[in-house]
């Protein structure tokens, strides 16, 4: 009988002395992990990761670091896992030496009576195993699925704090792919890898000396080809993860595509875009098929070129075993033995040698998620800042305000550029490191709008941008409880900017914003955005029902709350016409109501939240005539009593303001009442229609 020497055998003694399958870096040996291509956002918009070029086991064990804290809680776990590897491996050796002692005491000598001794032992051996390869197996589950968990809550609460422009520059389905297969990818590395490591170092270290017990001779010649296998996986290492990386983020850009396309359906039907959309996604499509199977055939190729070698040493033992049984140096059932941890051994060895590649591919996907991390938020909350115990009233005041979007260029920026790049790189370096330990995200600079959102590699936004003015420049106004101030001026100007500014999406680069004197990042965030009710231009829609939509402008609204503030947002009547009233469930993108109607939804939720200040973003854009005129009284209602920022081209309401400011390229241009800036006759008169309104102002 020849000995097991390979996988198939190794399963059938397996089979009898069962092994613990904790989860595999590698789920099938020719399943290579999953691949990605460091090409950065198929958009360019940010950097990309860490440079190909840099050590892989550098930027593995850099991975492995960062994320090794959220093992925390379930370390005894991987200890007691780790354990249960290391029993079971005994639990095998125990049954291969009682393997040899069959042979050579009931098979050779044809005894039954010598069978039922070492037979009673393998199966007590057998049961004892399966039982601790079941508790390992659960216990090892649990823990990455928990570890999964962990991983994908993190970078979640991350992403959601990350600024608006982040977004902007990033496809989501690519951040979707991060958030689950690199996610995935992460854990085999981290746990899996931990558990694979101890079980294949344990069982090499137990079937090595269980084979030196037999011969030492034989069993150091073996081991002394271990080496080629290492030297096999350091071949396949780095190519390996190359399509590694180019599945990960073709992967990515398929998601991106089918999301975009399915978004913008009603675009490609208008337009005929059908075949430039199925055009893109079978570019996607063909290249993530070339990196899987790119990376497939290498795993293959890896995988063959073992066997061979394993072959080898197994003809080699083989021969030299027959050589010792005629010389009589060695009797069948040893060498049986011998062959039979060749078997067992050959796994554990071509298991390190495979979990470098695993951990090679595993750091495409942990590249990818650093890169998340390294997003910095544009805003943190101040440490330790109690609300404070006055009331607020809603004094805004802007005090020469300048911004500038993080990653743009001004072109007086332009030779600082370097500068940038060094100062993030600290920041990305401190920020990966420290982030998952502790759960604050504070870094230091990332508030000044200049010098966030980088990613690994030293590359920062900034590079590769076109320079641009600021955003606003040199911005004051001030805006008190009551009062309208419309903000209006031409496209680009920076309207929108100083509505981000004000719920701290962003915190200026220069100047002062305060509320009720207070300086905004003196305010706790939460705080402050409970006091500041923002309506952006697009209407925002949660998953649920519309008592939902409404009752989360105030947590906790009694339904009485909520009918009277759809009442005053005159959406009381047709939210009752639905068939299912207020538990007609809307979505995001929903059909179920005009825009009007949504709109009138949101001013529900932000006169249910009654804050003192209310910042409106064009909330007429985008409706007809009459939608606009519904939601008029609506929002007169909404605004009354509050301080109220009316950002818009819709000059309808500028009569009732009590200011107008009249921005132009960044710039504070004009600022008065309707009448008065009609008849200067400048940018806003302009804006209003000129000649014709002025004349109508002045008689
Ligand atoms: N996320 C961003 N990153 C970089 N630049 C931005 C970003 N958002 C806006 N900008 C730039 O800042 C400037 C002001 O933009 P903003 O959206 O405030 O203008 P706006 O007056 O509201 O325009 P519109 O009336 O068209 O909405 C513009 O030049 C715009 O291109």
């Amino acid at each position: 009988m020849v000995p097991p020497y390979d996988d198939q055998p190794t399963v059938r003694l397996r089979a009898i002395a069962p092994a613990p399958k904790f989860p595999a870096p590698n789920p099938a040996p020719n399943a290579v992990p999953e691949f990605t291509e460091d090409k950065g956002d198929a958009d360019g918009a940010e950097t990309v990761g860490a440079a190909p070029h840099a050590g892989i086991s550098k930027n593995a064990w850099h991975a492995f670091r960062t994320f090794w804290p959220l093992s925390k809680g379930d370390r005894r776990w991987l200890v007691l896992i780790c354990l249960c590897v290391v029993i079971a491996a005994l639990a095998e050796t125990g049954a291969v030496l009682l393997f040899g002692e069959l042979t050579d005491h009931a098979l050779k000598e044809g005894s039954v009576s010598a069978f039922w001794g070492p037979a009673g032992k393998w199966l007590a051996m057998a049961t004892f195993g399966a039982l601790i390869g079941y508790i390992g197996n659960s216990a090892a589950v649990w823990v990455a699925e928990r570890f999964v968990m962990r991983l994908r809550a993190r970078i979640f609460s991350h992403v959601q704090v990350l600024p608006p422009h982040f977004f902007q520059r990033h496809r989501q389905g690519d951040l979707v792919t991060r958030l689950t297969g690199d996610v995935e990818a992460i854990e085999q590395m981290v746990v899996s890898g931990v558990v694979q490591t101890v079980s294949a170092l344990f069982s090499t270290v137990f079937f090595f000396g269980a084979a030196l017990m037999l011969r030492w001779d034989l069993a150091l010649a073996t081991f002394a080809l271990a080496p080629l296998f290492w030297l096999a996986a350091r071949q396949f290492a780095s190519r390996i993860r190359t399509a590694a990386r180019q599945e990960r983020v073709a992967d990515g850009a398929i998601t991106s595509v089918v999301e975009e396309s399915l978004g913008n359906v009603v675009l490609t039907q208008a337009y005929n875009r059908r075949r430039d959309e199925e055009k893109r996604l079978h570019t996607e499509a063909r290249a993530w098929m070339r990196a899987s199977v790119r990376g497939n055939r290498l795993s293959e190729m890896y995988e063959q070129v073992v066997q061979v070698m394993e072959t080898v040493c197994v003809l080699t033992i083989i021969g030299l075993g027959a050589w010792e049984i005629s010389e009589g140096r060695m009797t069948l059932g040893q060498l049986l033995s011998f062959a039979a941890f060749l078997g067992y051994l050959f796994p554990p060895i071509r298991q390190l040698g495979q979990l470098g590649l695993t951990v090679t591919a595993a750091t495409a996907g942990a590249e990818r998620l650093l890169e998340i991390l390294a997003a910095r938020p544009a805003v943190t909350d101040p440490p330790r800042v109690a609300p404070p115990d006055q009331e607020i009233y809603g004094v805004v005041e802007f005090e020469r305000v300048s911004f500038q979007y993080p990653g743009t260029v001004t072109d007086t920026d332009l030779g600082t550029v370097t500068d940038l790049g060094a100062a993030t790189d600290t920041d990305l370096g401190a920020a990966t490191d420290t982030d998952l330990g502790t759960a604050t995200d504070t870094v230091p600079g990332a508030a000044t709008g200049t010098a966030t959102g980088t990613a690994p590699g030293g590359s920062t936004e900034a590079a590769g941008h076109v320079p641009v003015r600021p955003a606003l420049r040199d911005v004051s106004f001030t805006a008190r409880p009551g009062e309208l101030v419309l903000i209006t001026g031409p496209s680009g100007a920076g309207k929108s900017t100083v509505a981000k500014l004000l719920p701290r999406f962003y915190d200026p680069g220069a100047g002062d914003i305060r509320l009720d004197g207070i300086p905004l990042d003196a305010l706790p965030l939460e705080f402050l955005r409970e006091r500041v009710t923002l309506l952006p231009q697009e209407t925002l829609v949660l998953h649920g029902t519309i008592r939902e939509n409404i009752a989360c402008g105030r947590p906790g609204a009694t339904d009485d709350e909520i009918f009277r503030a759809a009442r005053d947002a005159a959406a009381h009547d047709f939210v009752n016409a639905l068939p299912d009233g207020y538990d007609t469930h809307l979505a995001p993108g929903t059909a179920q109501l005009s825009g009007g109607q949504l709109q009138r939804v949101a001013i529900a939720r932000a006169l249910l939240r009654d804050s003192p200040v209310l910042v409106l973003d064009e909330p007429t854009a985008g409706l007809d005539a009459l939608a606009a005129r519904q939601v008029i009284a609506p929002l007169r209602r909404l605004m009354s009593g509050r301080t109220t920022l009316l950002i818009t081209h819709d000059l309808h309401l500028a009569p009732d303001a009590d200011r107008i400011l009249v921005l132009d390229h960044g710039r504070l241009a004009e600022s008065g009442r309707h009448e008065e800036l009609l008849v200067r006759g400048g940018t806003y008169s302009r804006l209003h229609g000129n000649g014709a309104a002025r004349q109508l102002a002045t008689s």
